[in-house]
């Protein structure tokens, strides 16, 4: 399991927080949203729903840094001065990121050495997700929950402390469900956050707020 808490507060003390600012987001002709702000602290879940087209993904993905908001800004705090946002986030989007050619566990080793080695071992990483003793198989012989699962291992085996999850338990059996959704408030317990967008309930624990969106103009 990978339990470690996250150090969430940095030199100055500040705690770790993730606040989005005015943000604003325009795609093709249509404005998405405009003037959206919030904050997420250690501890908490930000739950974003909404309807289809609603911009839950282009939301998630202007704060991952994975696109840049038509205006406003993303601003993380109470990590080190000098961490980019992109160092701290975990992103689980709609695709898995799994290479069919590839091992289960081999997969997840390739994740393990990119993004650092500073959380779970593969062996245990792959049994919180139940998908131990699955390691050797060809990652092409998986099911579309087993291929989610293995997704959702990426999260463990490096301690990131701000988690983007991009509707997560899409394809899940509901056994999945509640053992991500352990993995979740293990996450937050640790000092960790979470930005989620889903369609499904999220069982993170008490500390989760909802943000909804709208239909675009
Ligand atoms: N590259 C793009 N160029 C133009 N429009 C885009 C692009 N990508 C997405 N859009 C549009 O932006 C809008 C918001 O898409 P987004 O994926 O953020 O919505 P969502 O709320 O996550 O929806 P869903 O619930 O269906 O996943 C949609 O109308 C979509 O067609």
């Amino acid at each position: 399991m990978c339990n470690a808490s996250i150090a969430n507060r940095d030199s100055r003390g500040d705690r770790l927080r993730l606040n989005g600012e005015a943000l604003a987001c325009r795609r093709g002709t249509r404005l998405l949203f405009a003037d959206l702000s919030f904050t997420v602290a250690a501890g908490e879940a930000l739950v974003v729903t909404g309807p289809n087209g609603a911009g839950k993904s282009s939301l998630l993905r202007i704060v991952a840094g994975l696109m840049p908001a038509t205006s406003g800004r993303v601003r993380l705090s109470g990590v080190p001065a000098e961490a980019r946002i992109s160092e701290q986030v975990h992103y689980l989007g709609h695709e898995d990121a799994v290479k069919g050619a590839l091992r289960v566990g081999e997969n997840l080793a390739f994740w393990r050495a990119v993004l650092g080695r500073t959380g779970a071992e593969v062996g245990d990483a792959l049994e919180a997700v139940g998908l131990g003793g699955l390691g050797r198989l060809p990652a092409s012989a998986l099911s579309a929950g087993q291929r989610r699962r293995l997704a959702i291992a990426r999260l463990l085996v490096a301690d990131r402390p701000v988690w983007v999850l991009d509707e997560p338990t899409t394809a899940l059996d509901a056994a999945a469900q509640a053992r991500f959704a352990a993995l979740g408030r293990d996450h937050l317990a640790g000092g960790g956050l979470i930005l989620a967008a889903t369609h499904a309930p999220l069982d993170f624990g008490p500390e989760v707020r909802g943000l909804r969106l709208g239909a675009p103009a």
